[in-house]
């Protein structure tokens, strides 16, 4: 087994092995944040016909302009309901937003600019041929790809099926994720506190992070550091395509979750990623199965999942982007500690000339869950980086909300 390899290197190894999950047909209605494992594409062409974006008049237009023009108004024109009436040279149609325009017109004017009188108009402002008209297949033509496998559905991207007529998409299947937090000092809320133990945060944050990201979670009550009891929550867990676990990563006696892991039949692909906070975390496969066992530490546990877990799951559930970006931000605050390993720093981003200023969260421990609150982005330091200097430019990802 791998050990203290680099975050890329150990994302290839994973992203390597993964297959991504089933699809399944569902209704656009029941599409939101769904992953579309189709290619959209239209039947029709929107407009599927030549429409009048205003409330006003169409008529057969020359080039020659000329000041005030007297027509003949034959009908009126609401939108939904066609005319085949002709329009001829002296005549025009009172047209409504959205109608159809007739044969033998070729533009609209504003109402604004006209006066009727009975079945007469006078059109103060005549427009040149083609004004006003938005034409068939203006924003899309039959045969256009609308949307590519692997985009995440959006409201207006649901809204855009929804215009060419579509009422089922093939999605992936959401991913199922298992939640076990270890630790014989956890307690679970509602209890009473016993002295030397604390409160199980871990679930609930990763429980939040996965929900927003779409995923299936479940999770298990929190289990002792004996291997047994571990290896009693992972048969639970047997459904689930990814399991995370937090807690006993380390090298300590009590730190068994690698030992757990290697006895439930999982191939231990790494051990120990060369970055903090976080460092401990490794992957197991067993079958198509992954298990991600990350640190106990609270913040260091969001952190990793965020770098590692997240874009894994992602690919998982076909996201075509599933990669983080990076981007430069300029330091607003310095930092002392940065030491020989590659580190993230949780930082709030600040728009300031121009630029993303990233303000470091005053407390950056590995167990310090509130400097997660009100952060948004996580400045890469590369190893053996020395002192961050304030207005110094570095390299920054966000963290996904
Ligand atoms: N001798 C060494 N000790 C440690 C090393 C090392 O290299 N040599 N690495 C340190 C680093 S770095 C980290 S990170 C931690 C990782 O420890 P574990 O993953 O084994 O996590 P635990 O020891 O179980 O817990 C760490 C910390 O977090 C608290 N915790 C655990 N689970 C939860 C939870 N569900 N909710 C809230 N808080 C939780 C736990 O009580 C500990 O305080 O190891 C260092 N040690
Ligand atoms: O790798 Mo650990 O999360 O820094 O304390």
């Amino acid at each position: 087994m791998k050990t203290m390899i680099e975050l890329e290197e150990a994302l290839e190894m994973v992203l390597a092995n993964i297959q991504l999950v089933e699809t399944e047909s569902v209704s656009i209605a029941d599409a939101y944040g769904r992953v579309l494992a189709q290619d959209v594409r239209s039947k029709i062409d929107m407009p599927p016909f030549a429409r009048s974006p205003l409330d006003g008049y169409t008529y057969r237009a020359t080039e020659a302009a000329s000041k005030a023009l007297n027509l003949k108004v034959i009908n009126e024109i609401p939108a939904g309901f066609p005319s085949k009436q002709i329009i001829g040279v002296d005549e025009a149609s009172k047209i409504f937003t959205g109608a159809p325009i007739p044969p033998g017109a070729n533009c609209v004017v504003r109402m604004e600019d006209t006066e009727q009188e009975g079945n007469q108009v006078t059109i103060f402002r005549p427009v040149r041929p083609g004004s006003n008209i938005v034409p068939k297949g203006e924003e899309i033509k039959e045969g256009d790809i609308l949307l590519e496998r692997g985009f995440c559905l959006t409201p207006p991207a649901i809204g855009l099926i929804a215009a060419v007529g579509v009422n089922q998409v093939e999605v992936f299947r959401r991913p199922r994720v298992g939640l076990l937090s270890t630790g014989s000092e956890l307690m679970d809320v509602g209890e009473s506190l016993n002295p030397g133990k604390i409160y199980n945060s871990n679930s609930y944050t990763l429980r939040g992070m996965l929900r927003q990201a779409g995923f299936e979670v479940e999770v298990i009550p929190t289990v002792s550091d004996q291997i047994e009891d571990t290896l009693a929550a992972l048969e639970k867990l047997t459904e689930a395509d990814v399991v995370i676990t937090t807690g006993g990563a380390s090298v300590g006696e009590y730190d068994i979750m690698r030992q757990a892991l290697t006895q439930f039949g999982c191939e231990m692909l790494f051990w120990k990623l060369n970055l903090k906070p976080g460092t401990p975390a490794s992957v197991g496969q067993k079958g198509k199965q992954f298990f991600f066992s990350l640190s106990g530490n609270p913040a260091a546990a969001m952190v990793t999942f965020e770098l590692l877990v997240r874009p894994i799951l992602f690919k998982l559930a076909g996201h075509a982007a599933y990669k983080a970006k990076e981007f430069q931000v300029r330091m607003a605050n310095s930092f002392e500690k940065s030491g020989k390993q590659r580190r993230f720093l949780r930082a709030q981003a600040v728009f300031k000339d121009g630029v993303i200023w990233a303000d470091l969260a005053s407390a950056q421990g590995s167990g310090i869950l509130r400097s997660m609150i009100g952060s948004h982005l996580l400045v890469d330091v590369p190893a053996n980086h020395g002192s961050v200097k304030v207005g110094e430019l570095l390299a920054a990802r966000w963290i996904v909300d």
